[in-house]
């Protein structure tokens, strides 16, 4: 197997490029580059290791035709295309974890650096001002801290404001009441959050829902002499009404760590008295750092050298132990979907996936991602587990999957069956030795195969003399045949014939065989 690539393209503990290394990919830190910079060279990675710098653009995934997956060492991916990541089957992986706490310090620093004016008081006292009476501050023991968002980092904030003696009420729509007793808080819807907070922090993500979450009217009817930190992302503030509310003492202070332009070279905030910012340092500690190099590269290592999954945001986890049991089940599954795809024809509105036995017992979403991609790769040149689930979606497909704990002649058996205008059409397949996929029936009729490479498929009526035939035109045709398996329903029923051959079968000797007496269907396959 080639090394994989990997670039890491943002600023990055050192450790994360070691860890590439130790664990077999090839690594190049090149970072700064402007985005067409980055288009020329991405052609050739097959990981992309990144932080908030780099903007991971369609034209940046259209350039980046090997890559597999796209890794953020630290939590916010809105500098992603994901939707357009997935269409083009690229993972994307973040390090949910890694740099909360100290995101959550730094909320809390910035917290007491309004509560106390520390950044201007530092700067008049270095300048020789002692100006001991320009600075009368407020504790923040007994004040309510308003959150919205009560996540990873907003529930750290929680914890911390109530060792600092505050009252800490949360806006979160998805905050459960049982989730805020454990935490200690209480819910309030936002309203009720702007009227009582002396303090508001932010820790959302940056959504449809949540650009400018702060407007001028909602920062109007919050508390007046409310001093508001953003540690989450820059859009969650209106930064001019922000302003305006500064300037008429409204909002007695404001600290932004994340503007909704970045880097924020300028702004309309800048000078205002009240106002102290920093440059998108929410998560840069040492410890923070380190956290989330090591994570996000052993992440994308397992990922591209074991198929192990971990925190991706748009396919389901799979972890490196299971990875090695699944891959057998993976390629089996990719064969039946690819099969069934081909044999089934009509408006195709619904695909089952079952598996009993052994395979109940395994995580099903990868299989339904390895089926759903056999499936649709006949349909589009570019699919992948990644993207498949998508593009069914997109074409209206409903993915039902089944499991059945109880054994039945197969220690282990995968079926896929698709609704069809002529009714359910279903194959089977199970893996002989642990490991090697095998069809073990089509459309009812028990048939064992191996799914590889060019292969005929024939439905025909059981007679004799039939193989003779089919094995004379095959012959004549000059095509070799290397295996040749046989099944039916019953006795001069209806029968199936796969035979595999060495090369793709020309059309001329398809309607040849179209034409052998009791032949009903004949179909070149390819796998
Ligand atoms: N400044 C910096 O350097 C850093 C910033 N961040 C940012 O902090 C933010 C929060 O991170 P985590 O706590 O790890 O995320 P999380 O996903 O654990 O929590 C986000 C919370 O926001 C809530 N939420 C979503 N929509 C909402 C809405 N409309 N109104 C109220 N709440 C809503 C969610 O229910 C969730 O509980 C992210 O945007 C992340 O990118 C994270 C790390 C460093
Ligand atoms: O993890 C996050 O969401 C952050 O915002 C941290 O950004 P950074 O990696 O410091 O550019």
């Amino acid at each position: 197997m080639t090394k994989p690539k990997v670039l890491i393209a943002d600023k990055m503990d050192p450790n994360a490029a070691k860890i590439f290394e130790d664990r077999g990919c090839d690594v190049d830190v090149i970072t700064g580059k402007t985005p067409e910079e980055l288009i020329a060279i991405i052609g050739q990675y097959d990981g992309l290791a990144i932080r908030s710098s780099t903007k991971v653009t369609a034209e940046i995934l259209d350039a980046a035709t090997n890559l597999k997956v796209i890794g953020r060492a630290g939590i916010g991916v809105d500098n992603v295309d994901i939707p357009y990541a997935s269409s083009k089957g690229v993972v994307v992986m973040n390090t949910p974890f890694g740099n909360s706490i100290t995101t959550a310090e730094h909320a809390i620093a910035l917290m007491f650096a309004l509560a106390r004016q520390i950044p201007e008081a530092n700067a008049q006292t270095q300048q020789g001002l002692w100006p001991k009476n320009g600075f009368m501050g407020v504790e923040v023991t007994g004040k309510v801290l308003g959150l919205i968002g009560a996540g990873n980092i907003g529930s750290i904030v929680a914890s911390r404001a109530l060792g600092l003696k505050m009252k800490v009420v949360a806006y979160d729509p998805f905050l459960t009441p049982e989730r805020a007793v454990e935490m200690g808080v209480e819910k309030v819807d936002l309203e009720q959050l702007l009227e009582r907070a002396d303090f508001i922090t932010l820790h959302t993500p940056l959504t449809d829902e949540t650009r400018n979450i702060l407007n001028r009217d909602r920062l109007a009817k919050a508390k007046k002499g409310v001093r508001i930190v953003n540690c989450a992302r820059g859009g969650l503030i209106d930064e001019v009404a922000l302003k305006e509310a500064l300037d008429s003492g409204h909002v007695a202070g404001a600290a932004l760590d994340v503007f909704a332009v970045e880097p924020a070279k300028e702004s309309p905030l800048f000078g205002t008295p009240n106002f102290i910012c920093t440059p998108h340092l929410g998560a840069s500690t040492t410890e923070a750092q380190v956290n989330v190099a090591l994570q996000v590269a052993e992440q994308m290592s397992d990922f591209l050298l074991t198929g192990g999954v971990t925190n991706a945001l748009n396919m389901p986890s799979l972890s490196a132990e299971e990875a090695p049991k699944l891959k057998p089940y993976m390629a089996l599954a990719e064969k039946l979907g690819s099969l069934v795809s081909q044999l089934a024809h009509g408006n195709l509105t619904e695909i089952t996936i079952e598996r009993s036995g052994a395979a109940a017992e395994l995580n099903g979403k990868p299989i339904e991602g390895a089926v759903l991609a056999g499936f649709m790769r006949h349909y589009s040149d570019t699919v992948n587990m990644v993207n498949a689930p998508y593009l069914a979606k997109e074409r209206g497909l409903q993915v039902r999957s089944v499991r059945y704990e109880h054994e039945g002649v197969y220690h282990t058996l995968l079926r896929v069956t698709v609704a069809t205008s002529q009714g359910p059409r279903s194959v089977a397949g199970t893996l002989f030795g642990e490991n090697a996929p095998r069809l073990v029936e089509i459309f009812g009729i028990g048939i064992e195969a191996d799914l590889d490479g060019h292969m005929l498929y024939v439905v025909n009526q059981d007679a004799p003399g039939f193989i003779g035939r089919m094995g004379s035109l095959m012959g004549e045709a000059g095509i070799n045949i290397g295996t040749f398996h046989l099944g039916r329903r019953e006795a001069g029923g209806e029968a199936v014939l796969l035979l595999s051959v060495d090369q793709r079968i020309p059309a001329d000797v398809i309607d040849k065989a179209s034409k052998i007496e009791g032949v009903k269907v004949v179909k070149a396959l390819s796998f």
